[in-house]
């Protein structure tokens, strides 16, 4: 959601947008844990920072230091063993509660808002005779809002920024709730005042991002919603496919209806989450499906479609076929330096989805010319480490969501929707332990020059082969070191081919670039323009691998 700032509008309104990349301050950095000072304090939080720089308790109403807590609960000598009994009760339940509030937020930080939503909802239910279940209410608020229920969520930040008056970012978030759902700039101008007297830095753009780092979690949200549902219809079509006899194997429809299908999905999804100002820049188009012939194909498509929204159950509609025709070609956007772009490939790796393989569905969002966030839905990857082999045992679980936004770091998730897990990249050092992913198709990427660079640096291991920017999400939990991708002279490499994969790395702590060391530069539209290939590891084995690659380039030229 963002809404561009109206340049005659008064000057609170002109400020209200900038938060609306995300109402809900979703990853602060949490300087006062509650009741809790000895925990570090570089995690990421949602609305519960106190203004405060000590650590304090509210309790009852009343703020205790509590540094003094301790000292107070020794010295305390109750007259009698009930007010004994009853102390414990109250200091047990005060512990149940910090900690059930302490995993939402946690929860809330790594995007798993329906997860978080039931921690908050248990606080608020269960405790509500302690003063902090009001920020309880404020991360159920901002929950309820990530899930989609923004009447109430809406309703609730009222309600608390009442409750728990001069807390500015209730206000802040309030402002922009109001601004961009209710469409009541004059209410959320009046909440933006409050929140900018109660903390001025709200006027202040880089501030909201940089210290508060309020991510575009709306667009995370969506995005994650839109790929976990392509790869669902994409799972359903793979497994009908690899059922079915050999010749009808060879035909291509099958990859064709999935590929458009999840196209249309998530163009679908993203405009229904996120309507303002929509730019979807795709693989696909209409083209070839409004010829002769394609009718049958399209009406196979919108039953596939309708059958994914029906079973998520959020949108009471039904799609017809010119109705996703026209989501599929919603995706023609040209994308570039300017605005904010959704890039998608539905399908990558569509060789693996043949052949039962790796495939991902990958989608990345441009903020002028730069990738700020990235989903890679990779349905056939193991939840655990491929290792060096690429193999897993059979009884593997696979099915793998990974996502990162700038600043905000990279989680992986299953895709059955369980809790996410922040991920980064290894941290070998010395390219003998290490291990090297390369496409499965020798047309896709020279193993020849992939052969000789990872013999000048010394790597052991064999190749791991697979499809599609899985490789990407292995690599970002570590399961390989380095990616190597050099296509055939000739090839020009799509956007949609890198862009998800790229944050999903970076952001793990890897580096991505091309083979003259640039970073890979998604800003010229729907190519990238860059040198022979690319080239992804951590920081630490990057410089050797730079080398490597100049060295066998030059060599693998002169043999020539
Ligand atoms: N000749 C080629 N060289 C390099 N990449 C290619 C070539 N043809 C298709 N691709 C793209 O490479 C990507 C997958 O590569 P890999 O799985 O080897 O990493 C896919 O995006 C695929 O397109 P598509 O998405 O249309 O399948
Ligand atoms: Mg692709």
């Amino acid at each position: 959601m963002r809404v561009r700032a109206d340049r005659t509008m008064g000057s609170y309104k002109a400020q209200i947008p900038h938060l609306l990349s995300s109402p809900n301050p979703n990853a602060k950095t949490l300087k006062t844990p509650l009741l809790n000072p000895g925990t570090p304090s570089t995690r990421r939080s949602l609305l519960f920072s106190l203004s405060s720089s000590c650590g304090f308790a509210l309790f009852h109403g009343k703020l205790l230091q509590s540094s003094f807590m301790d000292a107070l609960a020794s010295s305390f000598d109750p007259v009698s063993q009930a007010e004994k009994d009853a102390s414990s009760v109250v200091s047990r339940r005060v512990s149940e509660a910090v900690e059930l509030l302490e995993r939402g937020k946690e929860l809330q930080a790594q995007g798993d808002f329906p997860k978080a939503l039931q921690f908050f909802t248990s606080v608020v239910e269960n405790y509500k005779e302690f003063a902090f279940s009001d920020y309880a209410r404020v991360g159920r608020a901002l929950a309820l809002y990530e899930v989609g229920d923004r009447e109430e969520a809406i309703a609730e930040m009222e309600d608390v920024s009442i409750s728990l008056k001069g807390y500015p970012e209730v206000h802040a978030a309030l402002a922009a709730a109001l601004y961009a759902d209710k469409h009541a700039p004059l209410l959320a101008e009046n909440q933006f005042a409050i929140a900018t007297l109660l903390d001025p830095h709200f006027t202040d753009l880089s501030y909201v991002i940089e210290t508060k780092h309020w991510p575009p979690s709306l667009e995370l949200a969506a995005a994650k919603k839109a790929a976990s549902l392509s790869a669902r219809l994409c799972q359903k079509v793979q497994k009908a496919l690899l059922q079915s006899d050999v010749q009808s194997k060879n035909d291509k429809s099958p990859v064709t209806v999935a590929d458009y299908g999840s196209q249309a999905l998530v163009s679908f999804v993203l405009q229904q989450e996120i309507p303002a100002d929509f730019s979807l820049v795709a693989e696909e188009d209409s083209k070839d499906l409004r010829k002769d012939g394609g009718q049958e194909t399209v009406e196979r498509i919108t039953k596939l479609v309708n059958d994914s929204i029906t079973s998520d159950g959020s949108y009471n509609v039904t799609l017809s076929t010119e109705d996703v025709l026209k989501a599929i070609d919603s995706g023609r956007s040209e994308g570039g330096s300017q605005g904010r772009h959704w890039v998608l490939d539905p399908i990558d790796g569509t060789k693996g989805f043949l052949r039962g393989d790796q495939y991902a569905i990958a989608l990345a969002l441009l903020d002028g010319g730069k990738v700020v966030l990235g989903v890679l839905a990779c349905p056939n990857l193991p939840l655990t480490s491929i290792g060096a082999t690429g193999q897993h045992s059979p009884n593997n679980e696979v099915g793998c969501l990974f996502f990162a936004e700038v600043g905000g770091g990279t989680y992986m998730q299953p895709l059955d929707g369980s809790s996410a897990v922040k991920v980064q990249v290894t941290a070998v050092e010395n390219p003998e332990e290490a291990s090297f992913f390369e496409s499965y198709e020798a047309a896709h990427s020279m193993h020849d020059l992939s052969s000789l660079i990872a013999q000048k640096l010394g790597v052991k291991a064999p190749p791991v082969r697979i499809d599609s920017q899985a490789k990407y999400g292995a690599l970002s939990r570590g399961d390989g070191a380095i990616y190597l991708r050099f296509p055939h002279k000739g090839y020009r490499e799509k956007i949609w081919d890198h862009a998800a994969g790229c944050i999903v790395v970076t952001e793990a702590g890897g580096v991505v670039t091309d083979a003259a060391g640039k970073p890979l530069d998604f800003s010229r539209g729907k190519y990238l323009d860059l040198d022979t290939g690319i080239i992804v590891t951590n920081q630490k084995l990057m410089p050797l691998l730079f080398s490597a690659v100049r060295e066998s380039i030059k060599e693998k030229a002169a043999s020539l």
